[in-house]
């Protein structure tokens, strides 16, 4: 029941939105009921018929109560065939027809049930995986750095799927078998008290091995997902560093890893299957030792054929959906297990929001200031109070040994963090105050790591801007020196790139990202060591193209290769988090300090005091 519950709170924001087609099969799942119940009457009221004397009725109410029911009985033997009475035209259509028809209205009201039912839970289950697929859009990077992109694929492909193997069987199975067992009891009772009595002693019977076996299933059900989660995470990690798993001979141990959790995950999903199918049996047992005793109650207490054969048929009837939401509740214990984790994602808070009634910025006037800022990942300071100030229109270069926190910078200037003191601004406004989009629409970022979609090269560079045209691709990607390469590409710019694309260069990838980058056209430019995976010759071509994009534009650019900073207005030398130096480039090289011992290690100056080289 509790976990019932939990499946009905989570679901309850995507259930309102789907109430027409819920209620719709609600109307149709109780028909239904009522159809079963029909049918066991005119079971019986045939049966009667065909016996030329019927027993009185032994049902429960007293005979001025039972008016109604015995008039609505007694009018429908009139359209049944009568022994010892002759077959008038009511009397064949009826024995022919009557009960096919109702089966046919019972048949069609079940799928009608189904199929509204079905498509709500199809519907919920899509709006939830939009939901999630949002949420993880809106929260922020610090969330992916803690999470596996195994867990979330299991979130997202096999959590959804559990929870949507639950809300079936909720708006199918558990929201019309109740009302389905009600009424065949109710019309059962009617029909003869003591059989339907002794059919529901027998429920407990059903109750105790359905609860107990789900319980089981729950339990392989949470081995199943720790698995699933292990074995998605080898298949990503095996997947995109399949070159470093052959250069370090590590397929054999990979494989190993992968049997033993294929292995344990078979052995959950069997236990699991055991579980869910040891239900019906058992209800089947019951159900057998039901009749048996009925049968023996029917000749102790010499009770007509008719109530016999039509509570038979009801408990027939009754216990089938018995055993649906014996199998119903295995597959919501899993389906609880599922929402548990979807609502932990669910209600994951985003780090990073955007304030209410942010203000806009559309343009960058001034500077962007660093005003003692500070900032931590968790326990160790990455940032020290830094200050400085780039002025619009400046290049400010950054420098500084591996892990100093020259990307953790520009990770805060696009707000993916915030400081945890200090504070940055733009024109004078904290970025904490302005329109998330706005702000980060006033960088261009060109870095190390191009990402490149599953796309054409076209598709490829509009990245960059949403809605641009072809023209002004086109000449983006000359501006970046990209256009020659991609017309000798097979089908130009439409040629598909990426993971099962053609292969591009590191050259040919960083062109494609500063095309990216002329196409967005901002104001302000960071450059993230945009050059240093590339040779000698592919550097000066994307270094022209640098020079090119840089042109108007506030720069802020991060390198390694020294040399690239020489027409910095300002370089920060950063260690530890600290700006231990400052200066332009002339100044740093002929100072003794981190910069300079840095320059002597890339060969641009001796050790000696020789100046600036050419
Ligand atoms: N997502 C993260 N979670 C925790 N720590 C991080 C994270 N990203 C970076 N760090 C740590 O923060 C410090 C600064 O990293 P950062 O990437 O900013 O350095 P960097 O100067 O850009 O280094 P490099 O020149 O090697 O790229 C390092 O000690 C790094 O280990």
């Amino acid at each position: 029941m509790q976990e019932l519950k939990k499946i009905i709170i989570f679901s309850m924001p995507f259930l309102k939105r789907r109430m027409p087609l819920i209620f719709s099969g609600l109307i149709a799942g109780f028909l239904f009921g009522a159809f079963n119940g029909a049918y066991l009457f005119i079971l019986k009221a045939a049966i009667d018929n065909f016996s030329s004397s019927p027993k009185p009725s032994t049902a429960v109410v007293a005979p001025s109560k039972n008016h109604f029911y015995q008039k609505a009985l007694n009018e429908l033997g009139r359209w049944l065939p009568k022994a010892k009475e002759p077959l008038d035209w009511k009397r064949i259509c009826g024995g022919i027809l009557l009960l096919p028809l109702i089966a046919t209205i019972r048949g069609l009201l079940r799928i009608l049930n189904s199929y509204f039912m079905t498509l709500a839970a199809a519907k919920i289950v899509a709006d939830l995986q939009t939901a999630i697929l949002s949420k993880l859009h809106s929260l922020s990077l610090d969330f992916f750095h803690k999470s596996t992109t195994g867990d979330l694929a299991v979130r997202i492909l096999n959590d959804t799927k559990a929870f949507y193997d639950s809300v079936s069987v909720l708006f199918t199975d558990v929201a019309k078998d109740p009302i389905t067992i009600a009424i065949i009891l109710f019309s059962c009772a009617l029909i003869d008290w003591r059989l339907t009595i002794l059919a529901i002693l027998l429920v407990p019977g059903c109750i105790i091995p359905a609860v107990t076996l789900a319980r089981k299933a729950r339990e392989a059900s949470m081995g199943i997902i720790s698995y699933s989660v292990a074995q998605s995470n080898l298949l990503f990690e095996s997947l995109s560093g399949i070159h470093v798993i052959k250069a370090f001979c590590l397929e054999k141990k990979n494989i190993d890893t992968f049997r033993h959790q294929a292995n344990e995950l078979a052995k959950h999903a069997a236990k699991m299957t055991i579980s869910g199918t040891m239900v019906s049996p058992m209800i089947d047992i019951v159900a057998s030792l039901a009749l048996s005793l009925l049968i023996l109650c029917v000749i102790w207490q010499n009770i007509s054929i008719a109530n016999m054969a039509a509570v038979a048929n009801g408990a027939i009837l009754f216990f089938a959906p018995i055993k649906r939401l014996a199998d119903a509740n295995v597959k919501i214990q899993e389906g609880a297990l599922s929402a548990r984790r979807l609502t932990d994602l669910l209600d994951t808070p985003s780090t990073i929001v955007e304030k209410p009634g942010a203000s806009s910025i559309k343009a960058f006037k001034k500077q962007i200031e660093f005003a003692n800022v500070s900032f931590s990942y968790g326990n160790e300071l990455v940032l020290k109070n830094l200050s400085f100030v780039i002025p619009k229109g400046k290049k400010l270069g950054i420098a500084g040994r591996s892990g100093a926190g020259k990307t953790t910078l520009t990770s805060l200037l696009l707000r993916f963090y915030d400081p945890i003191s200090g504070a940055i601004l733009i024109d004078g406004e904290d970025l904490r105050n302005l329109k998330i989009a706005d702000l980060r629409n006033l960088f261009s970022l060109v870095s190390q790591d191009v990402v490149i979609f599953n796309r054409s090269i076209a598709e490829n560079i509009a990245v960059g801007r949403a809605g641009a045209t072809r023209q002004e691709i086109e000449q983006a990607a000359k501006m970046a020196g990209a256009h020659e390469f991609i017309e000798k590409l097979p089908q130009g710019y439409d040629t598909l790139i990426g993971e099962r694309g053609v292969k591009l260069s590191g050259g040919q990838r960083q062109r494609l990202s500063i095309a990216r980058a002329f196409i967005r056209n901002s104001p302000i430019l960071i450059l993230d060591e945009a050059t240093s995976s590339l040779d000698s010759h592919s550097e000066s071509v994307v270094q022209q193209a640098i020079y090119e994009l840089e042109k108007g534009k506030t720069v802020l650019i991060i390198a390694h290769r020294l040399s690239t900073l020489a027409d910095c207005d300002e370089i920060l030398v950063i260690d530890k988090g600290q700006i231990v130096q400052r200066g332009n480039f002339g100044e740093l090289i002929t100072k003794e300090g981190l910069f300079r011992s840095m320059a002597i290690h890339q060969g641009i100056v001796t050790n000696s005091f020789e100046g600036i080289p050419s």
